[in-house]
């Protein structure tokens, strides 16, 4: 390990985007297949990992709505999340806001209950068990329909109070932000943060929705909103965090190599970019993946990975003075380093 791994690896970050099915690892969804009797057209990991070869978001969203098939019962949803926060701890996270799509698995006739539960009790030993703080954030499938969301939010009424925010993701390109209007609006008047993907495949205005008409706290990727200088203004001046994920956007060719990622672009305009894994076990890299490869690809030095980090928490949906004594954590680590 080289000192600027040993850096990144104990650096104290959040982790703001991360789908949680996204984290299944080929290896465990083989233990999930046997243990649950589903069949799986992949004869073996190494096969599974030859699958993983994408050229667009959609590419991949096929493969990964595919395997989320063997996740049927609340254990399995537990072991998901706990294999996950064990990466994370590994990686110095000590907060993470995860996403999952709930319509992925009600719409297989798996109830809500069984994924929140299996989750929330992952969540919980995560806590006990590392120090790990966390949240969750219901994400809509926007390739469904307005009413599917309006159901998935009153399945979710009984644990709204578990739920830091809802989010939006699936695939991007003909389905903007404003078809989800209302259903935000709905989730924002019963309390929920709102956070949305925008301007990974889609325009700029697709962002530019997502502040006007979904009112988003926090912006998923939003690479392509450096196409518009006066939306990039905009970020800047209202501190708009973009949860930015290095790795992801390499495997779904938003970018063509790591070399030409634009997050030291980003954070030279002032845009408050953090560092995320999004689907780790597809795209090849946990969260300090992600922090190597853009530091090695873009001779990141080390304040500029703190200041990756202190956006992390910032951009938490943590209350201020917690933000704040993380964010002193990482003033310690870069000083200490
Ligand atoms: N990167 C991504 N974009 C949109 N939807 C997703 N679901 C899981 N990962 C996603
Ligand atoms: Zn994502």
């Amino acid at each position: 390990m080289t000192d600027l791994d040993n850096f990144i690896t104990g650096l104290p970050k959040a982790e703001l985007h991360l789908h949680i099915e996204g984290s299944l690892e080929p290896e465990l969804m083989f233990a999930l297949a046997r243990r649950n009797d589903v069949a799986i057209p992949y004869a073996s990991v190494e096969d599974v990992r030859a699958a993983y070869a994408f050229s667009n978001l959609q590419d991949f969203l096929d493969i990964y709505y595919a395997g989320a098939d063997v996740l049927r019962t609340r254990a399995d949803f537990h072991d998901l999340a706990a294999a996950y926060f064990d990466r994370a701890a590994a990686d110095g996270v000590i907060h993470a806001e995860i996403m999952f799509d709930p319509q992925t698995h009600t719409d297989r006739g798996i109830p809500f209950a069984e994924v929140i539960e299996g989750l929330l009790s992952a969540m919980a030993e995560a806590e006990a068990r590392h120090g790990i703080s966390s949240s969750l954030i219901l994400s809509f499938l926007r390739h469904l329909s307005e009413e599917a969301a309006f159901d998935t939010l009153t399945m979710a009424e009984p644990w709204l109070d578990r739920i830091a925010a809802v989010g939006l993701d699936s695939s991007e390109l003909g389905h903007p932000p404003e078809k989800f209007a209302r259903v935000f609006a709905a989730a924002a008047a019963k309390g929920l943060r709102l956070v949305a993907h925008a301007g990974e495949e889609g325009p700029p205005d697709y962002v530019v929705q997502a502040l006007d008409l979904l009112k988003a706290d926090r912006i998923d990727h939003g690479n392509r909103a450096l196409e518009d200088m006066a939306l990039v203004d905009r970020l800047v001046r209202s501190g708009m965090t973009l949860t930015v994920c290095p790795l992801s956007n390499l495997k779904l060719c938003v970018i063509d190599r790591i070399e030409e990622h634009p997050i030291d672009r980003m954070l030279a305009l002032g845009l408050k970019a953090t560092v995320n894994s999004d689907d780790p076990a597809y795209f090849g890299g946990y969260v300090a993946d992600n922090y190597r490869a853009i530091a090695q690809a873009r001779g990141l030095d080390k304040a500029a990975l703190a200041q990756l980090a202190r956006n992390s928490f910032t951009g938490a949906f943590l209350p201020e003075e917690v933000a704040q004594a993380h964010v002193a954590k990482v003033d310690a680590w870069l000083a200490a380093h």
